[in-house]
């Protein structure tokens, strides 16, 4: 479970230090386990910020968020253990086979001996990377670099796991591999949290979603409560009118 609770983040332009962007003003959500949440959001709502603070990247200026209870500013390796990631950004060591780089993330969460092995070798099958996994990953597809980013998020078996904006740059092919594993993740019980501005997809996928505008929440709920609240018929009406705004919204 993941618990985000009254987070304040501003940023100092580094231009005019005497301007400040305020990224987060407040921001309270709490994601469960079993559930897909979706952070929906214009671009610059904040979506970005709040979960680079859930993953140690940024310190929040007020408020705090926990994985499975652990904080992640008192206990930042703990909560990181309960954490699986996918970033923003996302790069891959080309040096590296894909196993390799599995390899790596596997150690730097603690992992060795046998139980790495297995470890790499369930997820290699999980994702189907069988025939990647001794290439080096220099030119590989987005849609096979999202698969090795997937398995360096997963191959630690964590409760938790989050991913920005996930299906960018991906086919429809990336696409439904990607939905169908977060499918399987949640009904093992996981707690799924990613972000997106893409209304279809939050709609097919997330169980609840949370509505975030100027850094604050705007609504939340299921995709159907959200349609109700806003007494509109689909999500992205229901969106507009609970934001107030048009801008940043992608169908
Ligand atoms: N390192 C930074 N320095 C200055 N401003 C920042 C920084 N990171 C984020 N911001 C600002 O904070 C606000 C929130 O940005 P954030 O990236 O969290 O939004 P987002 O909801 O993820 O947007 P998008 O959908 O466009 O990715 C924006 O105004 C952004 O310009």
């Amino acid at each position: 479970m993941i618990e985000v609770n009254n987070l304040h983040k501003s940023f100092i332009d580094k231009k005019n230090k005497k301007n400040t962007v305020k990224a987060l003003d407040g921001l309270s959500f709490t994601a469960n386990d079993g559930e897909i949440t979706g952070i929906l959001g214009p671009n610059g709502a904040g979506k970005t910020t709040c979960l680079r603070t859930l993953y140690g990247l940024l310190c929040a200026d007020e408020g705090f968020a926990t994985i499975d209870g652990i904080s992640v500013t008192e206990k930042p390796l703990a909560a990181r253990a309960k954490l699986g990631i996918f970033p923003d950004k996302f790069g891959l060591y080309e040096r590296l086979t894909a196993y390799e780089q599995i390899d790596y993330f596997a150690s730097l969460h603690g992992m060795s001996g046998q139980v790495k092995k297995q470890a790499i070798e369930q997820v290699i099958q999980d994702l189907d990377l069988g025939e990647l996994a001794h290439r080096k990953t220099v030119g590989f597809s987005q849609g096979q670099r999202m698969k090795i980013t997937l398995a360096q998020a997963l191959v630690h078996q964590p409760q938790n796991f989050v991913l920005d904006e996930p299906t960018r740059g991906l086919d429809v092919m990336s696409t439904r591999i990607l939905r169908n594993h977060l499918a399987k993740f949640k009904a093992k019980g996981h707690c799924i949290l990613f972000s997106s501005h893409v209304m279809q997809e939050v709609a097919a996928l997330c169980d609840r979603v949370i509505i975030v505008a100027n850094g604050k929440l705007a609504a939340q709920g299921t995709p159907q409560e959200l349609c109700e609240l806003a007494g509109e018929s689909n999500l992205e009406e229901a969106f507009v009118k609970l934001i107030g705004s048009d801008e940043g919204v992608a169908a």
